[in-house]
């Protein structure tokens, strides 16, 4: 029996509203409604994971804490909260919230000291982002170069880090398919588990990130596709779990 790939549909929250970017660029957000709703109806939807994403937090134009403070609390299912992350007093928050996970991007290139002391601390709650362009990671919300991608992955390594979520940025949003050849590179060169994300568009997409479960992509976020109805969550959730691609 194929090992289901875990998805976690994406809620991505700017000024109090569930949104998504094209290639995380700010101005460029569609609406899609209330964020708890948006989170609740995944949830409903049968998600085990929501990947939930504070972006104002992440740009450095305030935060959204309350509504996070919300779904991290009244949610049931796991959650892997980004954003802004960046110090113990920011990370220690998000997991007394009720965060799963968290995932580290700006932090990790920027002050890899602190970044070690916490992998070792908090183990597998913590993830590292790593937001790819090439092969230069980006931060700071995606607006600026923090180092080329290998060398901070053999950072990370020799860190402990226990997960990466790797997003090839020119992909989010775009509904152009995954980065299926980085994320196999990723994965061959960690030997740890790796969430996808960015371009998922069609069930098939998620059928050949299925078939990359044995070479360490543990899971795969999804958002444009989602919310732009290209299939549902149910009909992900059975490719994932190694069923047939159903018609949308
Ligand atoms: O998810 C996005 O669309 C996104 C766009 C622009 C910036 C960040 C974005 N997402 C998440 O934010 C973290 C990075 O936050 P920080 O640098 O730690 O503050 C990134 O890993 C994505 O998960």
């Amino acid at each position: 029996m194929t090992t289901p790939l875990q998805l976690l549909p994406a809620v991505d929250v700017q000024d109090g509203q569930a949104v998504r970017l094209v290639q995380g660029e700010y101005g460029t957000a569609t609406n899609y409604g209330d964020p708890f709703d948006a989170a609740l109806g995944w949830q409903e939807a049968g998600a085990e994971w929501l990947h939930l994403v504070d972006l104002d937090a992440a740009f450095g134009h305030g935060n959204n804490r309350e509504i996070i403070r919300r779904i991290t609390g009244e949610l049931g299912i796991k959650i892997e909260l980004s954003g802004g992350l960046r110090d113990d007093a920011s990370l220690e928050e998000a997991l007394a919230m009720g965060a799963t996970r968290v995932n580290l991007g700006t932090a990790a290139l920027e002050n890899p000291e602190w970044t070690a002391k916490v992998i070792d601390q908090f183990g597998d709650k913590i993830a590292v982002g790593l937001d790819v362009r090439g092969e230069k990671l980006a931060t700071r919300g995606w607006v600026e170069e923090g180092g080329n991608l290998w060398d901070v992955l053999d950072q990370l390594e020799a860190a402990g880090c226990a997960r990466y979520v790797v997003t090839d940025i020119t992909k989010d949003g775009t509904l152009t398919g995954p980065n299926t050849q980085l994320l196999g590179q990723i994965a061959q060169k960690t030997g740890k588990p790796v969430i996808a994300s960015g371009g998922i568009s069609v069930l098939k997409d998620i059928e050949e990130l299925t078939q990359m479960v044995d070479q360490g992509i543990e899971g795969a976020i999804i958002g444009k596709a989602l919310y732009a109805g290209q299939f549902t969550l149910q009909q992900a959730l059975q490719v994932a779990s190694g069923s047939a691609v159903q018609d949308v």
